[in-house]
């Protein structure tokens, strides 16, 4: 595969400072490392490329909570030592490979491996990192144990690691987008229309804008449709005042959204008799995955939903309890995917172009079970009528995008 994409990143049209990579995708061998550092999962992976062919293994590793809110140093430590394991369980400790470091937070990219913490999200605020380049803290760290020798080739984001796997597959790929942990976009844009972009044309005409949309309406443009429940998560969260958009949308938050409006309908005594429980009225203990799992009940069967109001020690509830439980959820989870289908169109109708494939990742859009159909028909609704549009499942994550690149920007090197 022969597709040229030069990458560029800013997070705001009045940031001067954007930075931009050369890739050249095409078909390279050999074997390859990336790590995934999202918001909640830690993925080690190993990609042996051959012709038009691939094979993969990965781990998916915990990162405690006193990680997550540990030092920098500690942080990277950890992702050190798990490399370290799983390169010592696949034999390869001896092996110099390169590495593609998908890192999900934003960052200031200074080119392919230099990219400087803009700030955390989702739940991370480790000390010493805003404003370093984590690619060198990752590097000393590696340094610090002395007994694995990698070579990191690229730092990318997971919606760029999404957007390059998916493309590797489906060439008319042109957005990356994650609803996961978190959410946001990239997009293939026309070269001319970047107007901050003043590099000259490296051949393909285009650049790969990554959005940072999670922190829409971070300057107020959304509290026109921001609820109070979107207001108390925010206030409640390690980042308030940021990232507002994410915070009506994704998996860290959803869950809490319909909990808290649950605790709301029980105090007004409109649900279960006025009568909750220790938990319903405990912060984030109604998890994301509980809306996915109340509305994958067949309509008019309530399992799933039972099961959960009894987990949470409510078995008193009424069938009239659980259509209501159903409704809310079905509330919040029908505006996340208004909300990023409004998002996408804005993107398609921008780019114009005849066909485009979004590549999607992460565990709302995987999992909840109408996510995608109530995308397809909002974005339907909305998408100027002569474009046309598929959503793409990532099957192998944004990490196996971060191998590819690795194994591109190697290649290069070499
Ligand atoms: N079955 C499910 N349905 C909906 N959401 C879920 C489900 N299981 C987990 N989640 C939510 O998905 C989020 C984790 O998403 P994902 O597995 O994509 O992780 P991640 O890659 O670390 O996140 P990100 O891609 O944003 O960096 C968590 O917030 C969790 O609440």
């Amino acid at each position: 595969m022969t597709n040229k994409l030069r990458a560029c990143y800013t997070d705001s049209p009045d940031d001067l400072s954007i930075n931009y990579f050369p890739l050249f995708i095409r078909t390279e061998k050999g074997k390859f490392l990336a790590l995934d550092l999202g918001g909640t999962n830690f993925r080690v992976l190993l990609i042996e490329l051959s012709e038009n062919h691939f094979e993969m293994k990965s781990k998916i590793f915990a990162i405690p909570q006193h990680i997550m809110l540990g030092s920098g140093e500690q942080l990277f430590d950890h992702i050190a030592d798990c490399l370290a394991k799983f390169m010592k369980e696949e034999n390869i400790m001896k092996e110099r490979l390169a590495l593609g470091f998908t890192f999900s937070f934003p960052l200031r990219q200074l080119g392919l491996t230099k990219g400087l913490l803009k700030s955390w999200t989702k739940g991370f605020n480790c000390s010493g990192v805003v404003g370093n380049d984590v690619v060198q803290l990752l590097r000393d760290a590696i340094k610090r144990r002395g007994d694995i020798s990698i070579d990191i080739f690229a730092i990318l984001n997971d919606t760029t690691g999404t957007l390059m796997s998916c493309a590797w597959k489906n060439q008319s790929c042109r957005i990356g987008l994650i609803v996961g942990t978190g959410s946001n976009a990239c997009y293939v844009e026309k070269q001319k229309n970047a107007e901050l972009f003043d590099e000259p044309d490296a051949g393909s005409g285009q650049v790969l804008i990554n959005t940072e949309w999670g922190a829409f309406g971070d300057n107020g443009k959304l509290d026109y449709i921001r609820t109070q429940y979107d207001k108390n998560i925010d206030q409640d969260s390690i980042n308030p005042g940021k990232q507002f958009f994410e915070k009506m949308i994704s998996g860290m938050y959803m869950g809490e959204i319909v909990r808290q409006a649950l605790e709301r309908f029980t105090k007004e005594g409109l649900l279960f008799g006025g009568k909750g429980s220790d938990l319903l009225f405990t912060k984030g203990r109604f998890y994301t995955k509980y809306v996915s799992e109340i509305e994958s009940d067949y309509s008019g069967v309530y399992t799933n939903c039972r099961e959960i109001l009894e987990e949470l020690g409510l078995k008193h509830a009424t069938e009239q309890d659980c259509v209501n439980v159903r409704f809310v959820c079905e509330c919040v989870s029908r505006r996340a995917a208004h909300l990023v289908s409004a998002a996408l169109c804005t993107l398609l109708n921008k780019m114009d172009e005849p066909h485009v494939t979004v590549g999607i990742d992460g565990s709302v859009y995987r999992f909840h079970p109408h996510f995608h159909n109530l995308m397809m028909e909002k974005i339907s609704h909305l998408i100027n009528p002569h474009l046309k549009f598929d959503l793409m499942l990532s099957e192998d994550g944004s990490g196996r995008g971060a191998a590819l690149v690795a194994a591109c920007a190697s290649a290069k090197k070499r």
